[in-house]
């Protein structure tokens, strides 16, 4: 198990990583999920001795990683693919990690045949691509038949099958009773290959859950519906029959609402009732990138300013007579419930000022504190 307690690092003024809690349980693939520069290789960093923690601590199994008794053996990571010799072959590459672990050599295609190197074991890793660049890291992470592997971003660069074969790896391992804790910036990835997800933002946890429990509290469906262009009076009447109805309504940019609360045939009766026609009515889930994109807004140091995602970075739209405000708890853009995923970081910072002993970040949302 790794387990980080108070764990803070600081470059100079900058903030990197403030006060995580968490756990990483064995026997499970645990995602480690935040958004570019949210602090997850800086956390990868200091649960492999990499950095030194500016407060607080990470331990494996009980022990800071440069205390361990082999560590090579106990624990495998994936860092940067880039960090290799490129005038070596694959071969010699992690030929050489072994000799330096004392692992010995036979271990070595063994690896090259897990990954599917095999074939291209004595050539020169500069000419691999960026996936098979990607294999070969992830050679070296098995090398000591680790029972803690670590894999900062390990789908970087690969195509779907790499992708495919990444994931089947990870659950692999993971139910072999190995801990393993794979970092991504890709919700709809870790939705798939994670049995639990540990979120931060801004380098502060935002929520540590199963994904089961963010997966229901997070695909509610909505419907899409359109009124012809240009029916101001008719979107008007429907928006308020809607509402009137319980329902929750939200416009969107394109000129399409989205609908919650109201099942899609009641829909079609309210707008035929109100005399509206209907141009789309359609039923939708939010997908788990949204709903991840939604936790992590705020969290988000570099955004591009075109980004349109509807309902998510930018403010509701008024809609006349109707509800004004996104989705209730049953829709899927429903912001996070209160004292649910733990206090989101200040909007515009991390820590506004250097860490210090009283600041202390909300317990993250754990669903089963919930029973
Ligand atoms: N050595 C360093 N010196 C100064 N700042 C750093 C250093 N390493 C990381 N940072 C800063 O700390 C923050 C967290 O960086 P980190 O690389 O850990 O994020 P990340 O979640 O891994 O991002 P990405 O997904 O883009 O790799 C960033 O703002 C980064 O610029």
């Amino acid at each position: 198990m790794i387990e980080a307690t108070g764990l803070t690092k600081s470059y100079g003024s900058k903030t990197a990583v403030y006060n995580l809690n968490f756990r990483v349980q064995p026997g499970k693939v645990t995602g480690f999920l935040g958004p570019n520069g949210a602090g997850k290789s800086t956390t990868m960093r200091m649960i492999l001795g990499l950095d030194a923690p500016t407060n607080g601590s990470v331990t494996i199994g009980g022990h800071q990683y440069h205390q361990l008794p082999n560590a090579p053996r106990l624990v495998g990571a994936l860092l940067d693919a880039n960090a290799k010799h490129g005038g070596r072959s694959a071969r010699a590459h992690l030929l050489c990690l072994a000799q330096l672990s004392g692992i010995p050599a036979r271990r070595v295609d063994e690896v090259l045949d897990v990954v599917g190197l095999t074939q291209v074991a004595r050539k020169r890793s500069k000419g691999f691509s960026l996936g098979m660049g990607q294999r070969l890291g992830i050679a070296a992470a098995l090398l000591g038949d680790p029972q803690v592997l670590l894999f900062d971003e390990p789908v970087n660069g690969l195509d779907p099958e790499g992708i495919r074969w990444v994931r089947e790896l990870m659950r692999r391992l993971a139910s072999e009773g190995r801990t393993v804790f794979v970092s991504s910036h890709l919700m709809s990835e870790m939705a798939q290959t994670a049995d639990h997800l540990i979120v931060i933002g801004r380098g502060q946890l935002m929520a540590d859950l199963p994904v089961r429990a963010f997966i229901e509290q997070n695909s509610t469906g909505f419907a899409r519906v359109r009124t012809p262009d240009g029916d101001e009076a008719g979107r008007e009447k429907l928006v308020r029959a809607l509402a009137e109805a319980g329902g929750q309504v939200l416009a969107e940019p394109e000129g399409t609402l989205k609908v919650t609360g109201v099942e899609l045939p009641r829909i079609s009766e309210l707008a035929h009732a109100a005399d509206v026609r209907l141009w789309e009515l359609s039923p939708h889930h939010a997908s788990l990138e949204e709903a991840y994109m939604r936790m992590t807004q705020g969290a988000v140091d570099y955004r591009s300013s075109d980004d349109q995602r509807s309902g998510l970075q930018a403010p509701p739209q008024q809609v006349p007579g109707g509800w004004q405000q996104p989705a209730g708890p049953q829709g899927g853009y429903a912001p996070p419930p209160l004292g649910g995923y733990g206090a989101p970081p200040p909007a515009h910072a991390a820590p506004p000022h250097p860490p210090h002993a009283s600041h202390q970040a909300a317990a993250p949302y754990r669903p089963e504190d919930a029973r």
